[in-house]
């Protein structure tokens, strides 16, 4: 067993979620405003729906930090749901009648099947979990990876690529380009779509619909050999794409170019080599999104993520009440229109705890330091390769 884990737990309307993150070094600068910094950005974004509106995110240390650094032990952390509020009695762990039963399971939700799999006939007892409510926590467990990352001189972000049918013009966008994707209520680089991708949103919140999208998240900075081609799941596209797929709405992860490539002749995608004294080997281009093998090139790491449309319409589609067996057509209170900016930060985090990781196994260490000097060792042995 590799000594990195994480893992969350928590309810929707409970009140709060939990986290817990082993594994990471002792000696790195780690403060609530950090993470708090990741929940904000989690929560903006043209689209959502009411609750962004009653949450506030922010995250409360309980162990793993002391004085502003971590010390090796598991990094515990809790953040509440304020909406709890309005659901104590609903989600109280004591025991008693649940109200607010749900029995109409909405189409492309895991209502029905978890449901069926559990035996829960009342599908809040699923849809609290299966809610994206949960990728709160991963922002925060993401946030002390950045932190991680951050002293070895690597930073992950990303930006919105397509909302419904607005795409963002391609390119290959700097650390600075990206971060400057931050100012857009669309987390957009390129704002001259940004109006065309709000009107969209509009549109469909009118039509009672939803919309889905793409966004690319790039890590800048990374040594060269991170993963491995030598076992299939030590190929680092593999342990990103599991990573990225499991975000709630997540239907296809692309590296690099990706299926792009499907239709292009070898010579117009690959990566042509470059060596020169003293800096050692280098590519001209980055159509593989700084991965070969499983392994990092060295080039940034830029991977692509398409999320479908929510499924909670106001408009619905069919389905069948699971008590009455009746068809309905259902009422339903709030939900976001598109959420394809939040995700932007979820991926982000999942890209970061999955590199944390893979920074781990290839150099180890157990404080900050350790490792910062063992990567430094490395880079010196890449450039004299
Ligand atoms: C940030 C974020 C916000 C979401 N908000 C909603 C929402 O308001 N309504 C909804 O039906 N689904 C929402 N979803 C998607 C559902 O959680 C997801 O579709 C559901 O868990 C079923 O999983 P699947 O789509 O991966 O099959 C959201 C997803 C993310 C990442
Ligand atoms: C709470 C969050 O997202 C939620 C994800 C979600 C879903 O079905 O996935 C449904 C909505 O929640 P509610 O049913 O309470 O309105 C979103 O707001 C969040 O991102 O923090």
């Amino acid at each position: 067993m590799g000594t990195w884990h994480w893992l969350t737990a928590g309810e929707s309307h409970g009140p709060g979620l939990v986290g817990i993150i082993e594994g990471v070094p002792a000696g790195v600068p780690l403060t609530r405003d950090m993470i708090n910094e990741d929940l904000a950005r989690r929560q903006k974004g043209y689209g959502r729906g009411g609750r962004m509106a009653i949450e506030r995110d922010m995250v409360d240390i309980w162990g793993g930090v002391r004085h502003g650094r971590t010390l090796g032990s598991p990094v515990a952390l809790t953040i509440q749901n304020r909406d709890f509020t309005n659901w104590a009695e609903s989600m109280s762990p004591d025991p008693g009648q649940p109200d607010r039963v749900v029995t109409r399971p909405r189409p492309g939700h895991a209502d029905l099947v978890g449901g069926i799999k559990y035996g829960h006939r009342d599908l809040r007892n699923v849809l609290e979990r299966a809610s994206a409510r949960e990728t709160t926590m991963r922002v925060a467990l993401g946030a002390v990876a950045r932190a991680f990352l951050r002293p070895l001189g690597i930073e992950v972000y990303g930006h919105v690529t397509r909302i419904g049918p607005v795409s963002a013009p391609a390119g290959e966008w700097t650390l600075e380009d990206i971060r400057r994707a931050e100012e857009s209520p669309v987390r957009v680089v390129d704002d001259t779509v940004a109006a065309a991708m709000m009107a969209a949103i509009d549109q469909a919140k009118e039509a009672g619909d939803t919309l889905g999208g793409t966004f690319e998240v790039v890590a800048f900075g990374l040594p060269v050999g991170l993963g491995s081609y030598v076992q299939w799941h030590r190929r680092l596209e593999a342990r990103l794409g599991a990573a990225l797929l499991s975000i709630p709405a997540m239907k296809g992860v692309e590296v690099g170019t990706g299926f792009e490539q499907a239709g292009q002749e070898g010579s117009m995608v690959h990566d042509a080599i470059w060596w020169e004294e003293g800096q050692g080997f280098r590519r001209l281009s980055n159509r593989a999104g700084g991965l070969e093998g499983g392994m990092t090139t060295g080039m940034p790491l830029t991977v692509r993520v398409g999320m479908k449309p929510l499924s909670t319409l106001m408009s619905p589609l069919g389905s069948f009440d699971i008590e009455t067996k009746e068809p309905f057509l259902a009422q339903v209170e709030r939900s976001d229109v598109t959420a394809v900016p939040a995700a932007v930060v979820i991926g982000e985090a999942m890209v970061m705890l999955v590199l944390a990781e893979a920074i781990l196994e290839k150099f180890g260490g157990d404080s900050l330091p350790e490792v910062q000097d063992r990567i430094r060792r490395w880079q010196e042995t890449v450039r004299e390769f």
